[in-house]
């Protein structure tokens, strides 16, 4: 008689997976919680403790682990030594193992969770028997994921055995499930140990979703999750409305979240490929968004819009006359989201507005970019200014109001592609230069866009200038007031020119590089 052995945390649809099993006269073989739940649905189940000759002890920290189980797991049939071990000690065979583990991710999950809950939720016995019998493929059906049970329910009751290929699917998946649960467990407790950039890197995603395609139509690609990625992140995005979003779309909406997080009043981002062409902030929602439209109507253009506040009827209203890919924002208002639904394409995502760098479950939020062999991780940016930062080293002190527009314009020049300027007025952008090789290139491009509107306007540069031509370009542009980090060899000659024409200088010491 074939024998099957199940012991889940998680005990969905099991039931009816026992019921299969026993009705193709394989014995059930169960632990304490899933026996007792079989036994009461009337399914004959054998305890165990009659099948290792112990009963589980230490709160269930042993209760499988026993030659008698791993003998019946890992003997190959083929193996006529193995065979002739097991039974000269009277080990039967093992031929299904049903086994999930103990809710350690839950568990970490829990606000303000308790260490030694944590640790009493790191399952022992149930991977150990998920990769016996994951090693042992060819021999034992393995099944981790209740999204298999109807699978091998099937195979029982239509004849259709699992293949082969099935099998090694089967185990291959054991394998991808313990190594998650493994890496959650070292992640937790290297963010525990307080070690910040430990000697390896053990880290795990889930999947979201297959994406159509990548950057472009010839690339494969898929979206994944960091384990309880949190609410406030473009994997805790909920899509209301419109089309399947697109890599490039995630990426988009990522750069646009961070942006808007930066801001506590109204604010909204307009955003093509991750730079913002278009950044407003103000004191209602509406005047916002007509601010980042007007910065760049032209780039707006299908582009990817967030605000920070609910969409109401009348901002909806403005957005609806263009094309846009995606709004994302807090909340939509009934009106806004009839609006706004009968645009068919467009995507409609509601992330909460936690700043960036909130509540993580497993350590301090990072930015990854994998290079050829490897990868570079470091902080996440998310360095502010404060008072102390400031030093103005101009002869000329900026105006408050210029300093209020310096400092949003810092706050939106560390989200933008280095070489980046970006030039502002009231509450706005005007002119956005990105990704340019050198930095009075990307001013130019920034002037060019504001135009009229560069006059009086201030400038943010994410790194100091090398040598004056930037402030030069400035001050024909009209620029009054300039925000940069200082800190190059030539500082003086920029102070100088700064002062002939002059323009109000400030230093924060702070670079802000992003690439
Ligand atoms: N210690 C052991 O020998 C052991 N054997 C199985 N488990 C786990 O116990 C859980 C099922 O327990 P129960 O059937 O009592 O509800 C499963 O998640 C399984 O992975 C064990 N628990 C933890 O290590």
């Amino acid at each position: 008689m074939k024998r099957a052995l199940i012991s889940v945390s998680d005990k969905t649809g099991v039931v009816e997976l026992a019921q299969a099993l026993v009705r193709h006269d394989i014995e059930v073989v169960s632990t304490g919680g899933t026996h007792k739940l079989l036994a009461d649905a009337g399914i004959p189940v054998t305890n165990i403790s009659d099948v290792t000759g112990f009963p589980e002890i230490m709160d269930g920290r042993v209760k499988t682990l026993h030659p008698n189980v791993f003998g019946g797991l890992l003997a190959i049939r083929g193996n006529e030594e193995h065979m002739a071990a097991i039974e000269g000690l009277n080990i039967r065979p093992i031929d299904y193992v049903i086994v999930n583990l103990y809710p350690f991710q839950a568990t970490i999950e829990k606000p303000g969770v308790d260490f030694e809950d944590a640790i009493e939720n790191i399952d022992i016995g149930g991977p150990s028997m998920l990769r016996a019998a994951a090693k042992n493929w060819q021999d034992v059906a393995v099944v981790v994921d209740s999204g298999d049970y109807a699978r091998v329910i099937d195979a029982l009751d239509n004849g259709t055995p699992l293949t082969r290929d099935e099998k090694l699917a089967l185990a291959a998946k054991v394998f991808r499930h313990t190594a998650a649960y493994d890496a959650l467990i070292s992640q937790y407790l290297t963010r525990v140990t307080g070690v910040e950039y430990p000697e390896r890197l053990t880290v795990t995603y889930e999947k979201v979703q297959d994406l159509r395609y990548g950057e472009n139509p010839h690339q494969g690609a898929a979206f994944y999750q960091e384990p309880g990625a949190a609410l406030h992140t473009i994997a805790g995005a909920k899509q209301l409305h419109g089309k399947e979003l697109s890599y490039n779309n995630i990426n988009d909406a990522n750069a646009s979240l961070s942006i808007v997080q930066e801001f506590n009043e109204p604010a909204v981002v307009a955003i093509k490929h991750t730079n913002p062409c278009g950044v407003g902030v103000a004191e209602n929602i509406y005047d916002a968004y007509m601010k980042a439209y007007e910065a760049d109507p032209v780039s707006i253009f299908g582009g990817i819009v967030a605000l920070n506040r609910e969409v109401d009827a009348a901002t909806a209203q403005k957005m609806s006359e263009l094309f846009l890919e995606i709004i994302l924002a807090p909340s939509f208002s009934e009106e806004a989201m009839a609006i706004l639904t009968q645009k068919k394409n467009l995507r409609l995502l509601t992330v909460s507005m936690t700043p960036q760098g909130g509540i993580e479950v497993l350590g301090a939020p990072r930015t990854t970019l994998k290079v050829q062999g490897g990868l570079l991780i470091q902080d996440l940016d998310v360095r502010q200014l404060g008072d102390e930062d400031i030093k103005v080293v101009t002869k000329r002190q900026p105006t408050e109001d210029e300093l209020k527009q310096l400092l949003f314009s810092w706050k939106v020049v560390k989200h933008v592609k280095s070489n980046a300027i970006v030039v502002a007025r009231e509450d706005r952008t005007v002119g956005v230069g990105a990704g340019q090789m050198n930095r009075v290139g990307a001013a130019k491009i920034a002037f060019e866009q504001a135009g009229d509107l560069a006059k009086g306007a201030v400038l943010a540069s994410d790194a100091f200038f090398p040598m004056a031509d930037t402030v030069q370009a400035a001050a024909a542009a009209g620029i009054t007031a300039i925000i940069q980090p200082g800190g190059s060899i030539k500082d003086a000659d920029s102070i100088a020119a700064a002062d002939e024409a002059g323009i109000a200088m400030v230093f924060t010491g702070v670079r802000h590089f992003k690439h």
